[in-house]
């Protein structure tokens, strides 16, 4: 899959491709695919970290979040995204749904094994999960859905991932 990269530099902090390269690239990703898996994924609490141990600690979480969500998404077919501030999104193509879900539930668990440097400090995230199987192109449909369950997430109690269902949400 050839990517238009000149569309979007890397995310500076991260080193994850930006919004620019999902609004460039989406299109294309979702119309060669047969099966595209939308994770949306965003860190708990995230206001109480900055206020309270500062903005510099603020983009250390968000790096080293970041960095765990590459371990599990990257390459060809699983592409990590800063999608906002403290807010990440990986495209899985041609992937199972069993095998997304798996994956979500294990990038959330990751995170909390973070170690940092203020001892009682956990960091969690939660994520919505949105799989498209129809075989159609360009729409951000599957964001906006991924975006409901995480909103779902969030509203359970957060630190969880939930699998958008037209019935349940
Ligand atoms: N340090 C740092 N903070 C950022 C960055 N981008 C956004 N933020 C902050 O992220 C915070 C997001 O806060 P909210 O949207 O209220 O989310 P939250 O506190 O995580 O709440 P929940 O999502 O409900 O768990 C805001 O305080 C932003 O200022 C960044 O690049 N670095």
């Amino acid at each position: 899959m050839k990517f238009k990269h000149s569309c979007g530099r890397p995310d500076p902090l991260t080193g994850l491709k930006n919004r620019l390269f999902l609004s460039a690239n989406l299109e294309r990703i979702s119309s060669s695919a047969n099966t595209l898996t939308v994770l949306m994924i965003d860190i708990d609490n995230f206001k109480q970290i900055n206020d309270t141990y500062g903005h510099p600690f603020g983009d250390e979480v968000i790096l080293r979040v970041a960095d765990t969500i590459g371990q599990y998404c990257h390459g060809r077919n699983k592409i990590g995204v800063r999608y906002g501030g403290e807010e990440f999104l990986c495209l899985m193509v041609d992937e199972t749904a069993e095998h997304t879900a798996e994956l979500a539930e294990t990038i959330c668990h990751a995170i909390t094994q973070i170690t940092w440097p203020i001892k009682q400090l956990i960091v969690t995230v939660s994520i919505g999960v949105s799989t498209n199987t129809l075989h159609k192109s360009g729409d951000f449909k599957l964001i906006e859905q991924a975006d409901e369950a995480l909103y779902q997430a969030k509203s359970d109690g957060k630190n969880r991932v939930v699998v958008y269902s037209q019935q349940q949400l």
